[in-house]
This record gives C-alpha cells, sequence and structure tokens, in this order.
C-alpha cells in the first residue's frame, strides 16, 4: 500500500487512487480512503469492456474503528483488487465446468462476505437477483445492506444453512445446483466443506470456489503416496472434480494471516453420477472405513480393519479372516461401466494384496471397493439409483440438529 506523506509529490487526483489502504493510528489499523473513489467509480461507468470495470473497483472501504477484524471468526479480509477479482473469475471457470450442462448459473452462495470484497465484483457480474449471502457477524450483515439494498444477506452461521431447501429457492427442483464461494474463516474450513458433500447427495450444489490454507488445500487436490493424502482426498476427490487454481500470500489479507493460503475450485458431480461411483455403497460405512484406516496411516488396513470387522461380526473371527482374505470382485454394473471407458469405474477395482496396502496407498474409487467388502453394499429392493445416501454424514454431528 502507499499512505499519502510517503507520495507529497503526486497529483492530488493521482495520490488519491494510491493512497487507499489499512493504515495505523494510535496502535490500531483504521482502512484510509481519499474519498474521491466514488466519483473515479461512476467515471469509470462509461467504460463498456466488464473487464476494465472490474479493474477500477477497490476493496470496500470500512468505517475507522467501527469494524475491528475479529480474529474469532477468522477474519482476514481481502485488500488486493487483482486478487479479488482472479478469486471471481476462476468462480466462474469452475461454476460453468464440465459435469453440468447449462454454462448460466442460476444460484449463487457466498460464505462469510464480511465487509463485500468478494461482494461487489460478484454483483457486478451476477447482479443480486439469485444471489444469496450468509455472514455470521451482524456488523457486516448492516454493512452490505446498506451498501447492496437488493441483496439478500442472511445472518446465520454458515454450518447451519439449509442447501437444498435454498437450491429450490433459487433454482427450483430441477437447477443446475447451487455455485458457492467465499473467503473462508479457516477455523471451519472442512466442516463447511463437508456440509458441502451432505448437501450434494440431494444434487443441491454445483461447485464450490474456495479460499483456505494452504495445507488444506492441498489434502484436499493430493494423490495418493503423497504426504497429503488422506480423508479429504478420498471424499473430495470421490464426490467432485478438485483443482488448485493458484497460491495467495498473506500480503493481500488484513490482518494478515500467518499462514498462505490457496484457492480451491470443486465442481461437483452430480447426484447420478455420485451415485455411479459410490454404486451402493453407503457414504455412512465409508466415512467408518476411512477414520479406521487412515487413524493408523502407518498400518495396513487388515491390523487396522480387524477390530471393526469384529465389532460389525459380533466377534466371529473366522468370519472376519474370511472378509480378509476375501477377492474383490467389481459389481456388475460398474464392470460395464468400467468396460464402457468410465475412468473412475476402471480405478475402482481393489489388487489382490488389499490387506497389506497402507491407506495412503489405497485410491479413492478402491476405497469404494474395500468399504463393499467390509459392509456389502444396497444391491436389495431399493437398487443403487435409489438408496439414500444420508443427510448429514460427513459433517460433525455437534454442528446440527
Ligand atoms: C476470511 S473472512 C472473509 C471476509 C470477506 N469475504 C473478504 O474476503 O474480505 C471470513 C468471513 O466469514 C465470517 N464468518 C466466520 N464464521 C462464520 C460462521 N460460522 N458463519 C458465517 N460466517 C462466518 C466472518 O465474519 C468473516 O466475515
Amino acid at each position: 500500500f502507499y499512505f499519502p506523506s510517503a507520495l507529497p509529490h503526486l497529483r492530488t487526483s493521482a495520490r488519491d487512487v494510491a493512497c487507499r489502504g489499512w493504515v495505523s493510528v494510535d496502535g490500531e489499523y483504521v482502512w484510509e480512503d481519499a474519498g474521491v473513489v466514488l466519483d473515479q467509480q461512476k467515471e469509470a461507468a462509461v467504460v463498456t469492456d466488464a473487464a476494465e470495470e472490474k479493474k477500477k473497483l477497490v476493496p470496500p472501504k470500512l468505517q475507522s474503528g467501527a469494524f475491528k477484524p475479529k480474529q474469532s471468526l477468522g477474519q482476514n479480509f481481502l485488500t488486493d483488487q487483482n486478487t479479488i477479482n482472479r478469486i471471481v473469475h476462476a468462480f466462474g471457470k469452475d461454476a460453468t465446468s464440465s459435469s453440468r450442462s447449462a454454462d448460466t448459473i442460476d444460484g449463487l452462495v457466498e460464505l462469510g462476505p464480511g465487509p463485500g470484497a468478494l461482494t461487489q465484483v460478484l454483483i457486478q457480474e451476477y447482479g443480486t437477483e439469485e444471489f444469496r449471502c450468509i455472514e455470521i457477524d451482524q456488523r457486516s450483515v448492516e454493512l452490505l445492506n446498506t451498501q447492496h439494498p437488493g441483496l439478500d444477506v442472511r445472518h446465520m452461521d454458515v454450518l447451519q444453512v439449509d442447501y437444498p431447501s435454498m437450491k429450490k429457492e433459487l433454482n427450483g427442483e430441477s437447477g443446475q445446483g447451487l455455485a458457492v464461494i467465499g473467503n473462508l474463516p479457516y477455523y471451519i474450513t472442512s466442516q463447511i466443506l463437508f456440509a458441502l458433500a451432505d448437501a450434494s447427495h440431494q444434487d443441491a450444489i454445483r461447485s464450490a470456489t474456495v479460499t483456505m490454507q494452504w495445507e488444506v488445500g492441498e489434502r484436499l487436490v493430493a494423490e495418493r503416496s503423497t504426504k497429503a493424502y488422506g480423508i479429504l482426498s478420498v471424499v473430495f476427490q470421490i464426490y467432485a472434480e478438485t483443482r488448485m487454481h493458484f497460491k495467495i500470500p498473506p500480503t493481500v489479507f488484513y490482518p494478515k494471516p500467518k499462514v498462505d493460503s490457496g484457492l480451491v475450485g470443486l465442481t461437483f458431480v452430480r447426484e447420478e453420477a455420485l451415485r455411479k461411483r459410490l454404486s451402493g455403497v453407503r457414504p455412512r460405512d465409508l466415512r467408518m472405513v476411512l477414520t479406521k484406516t487412515f487413524q493408523q496411516r502407518r498400518k495396513c488396513v487388515r491390523n487396522s480393519l480387524k477390530k471393526l470387522l469384529q465389532e460389525e461380526l459380533g466377534g466371529d473371527l473366522d468370519r472376519v479372516q474370511e472378509v480378509l482374505n476375501a477377492k474383490p470382485k467389481l459389481p456388475e454394473a460398474v464392470e460395464k461401466l468400467a468396460e464402457g471407458g468410465d475412468s473412475f469405474a476402471k480405478g475402482q477395482m481393489l489388487p489382490e494384496n488389499w490387506a497389506a496396502m497402507r491407506p495412503e496407498e489405497i485410491s479413492p474409487a478402491q476405497f469404494i471397493e474395500l468399504t463393499r467388502l467390509i459392509y456389502g453394499d444396497e444391491g436389495g429392493e431399493k437398487g443403487v439409483e435409489e438408496y439414500d445416501l444420508g443427510g448429514k454424514v460427513w459433517r460433525k454431528l455437534k454442528h446440527g440438529t
């Protein structure tokens, strides 16, 4: 940032453009803004090129002293317009990529808009009609209501959002699903992501473009046999296509976090495709297998699953041995998919020595087969097209009723 005192030689207007930023006053940070910005933005309205218009935006001004960031709410506000624009651009790509047919976004949800750095660009690009914001801090709700009167800002905890209802509200039963964006509060990143996975059981989520601590992002996109590979990798690589867009340094936030961040994009597979991937395996059984195996990631799955199997099979040791020596076999439907070239189904078969493998060596698709060996599947009455995938499987129960 540049500050007026450092730029005495500039013409007033040029200096005013440059002198916006956080300045320390009496040991407290306040947002300094020269006041000519709004006029300049009005002038910019004559520029017809949308990208050019975005460049003219500046992160929102906060009333000095009125909105001190709260660490307890994970408040690290974006202060760099270029980063903000890049995040919104990546969001557009995630929300319209491959697995969904329409390329228009008809339900947009921002999680934790704070003072509205992303919000104002999103409004410029997509309008307010099909846009919802979820924010727990009343100060931000008031600020956004004043600045964007047409916008629907809900004062609530992001972990209590009912995404399927919101999808119905915004785009009816048959819509494309919600496109989610957020510079997330890092203290609840994985709970937010798991809530999205749960909502995707009802086809409510189309995509999520979210910032997070760099290391958490690495786990989401990690390949097997790497240090970062774990439960997050398995779950989200089954439920979505995941990508790391770019690294975000601490310097573009106020206050600066102690860690690097990353922007991660998830394009959720549609419910129908998710059912094909799970092929009758219940998500809650998968969760149990993942928890038990990754709890002891150095051990082979034979050892970590023995106890689970004993519990499940009422202590019958012969049955336990039988399952641990079982030869994997794909269900017919999955075999057909694999023959037809479905790349997920192709990689689903477990090798014969599966019990001697460590969890980090087992791919997301193979974890589905491992779960089938332990728990069986819903091959029964309802068939794989209809069985209940569950409402709150992945997210911690303590966060909801
Ligand atoms: C990292 S800040 C991002 C703010 C703004 N989007 C930006 O980029 O400058 C996270 C935001 O999430 C909000 N938040 C924190 N916990 C929340 C919760 N449980 N439910 C809803 N919003 C929450 C904070 O108040 C804050 O505004």
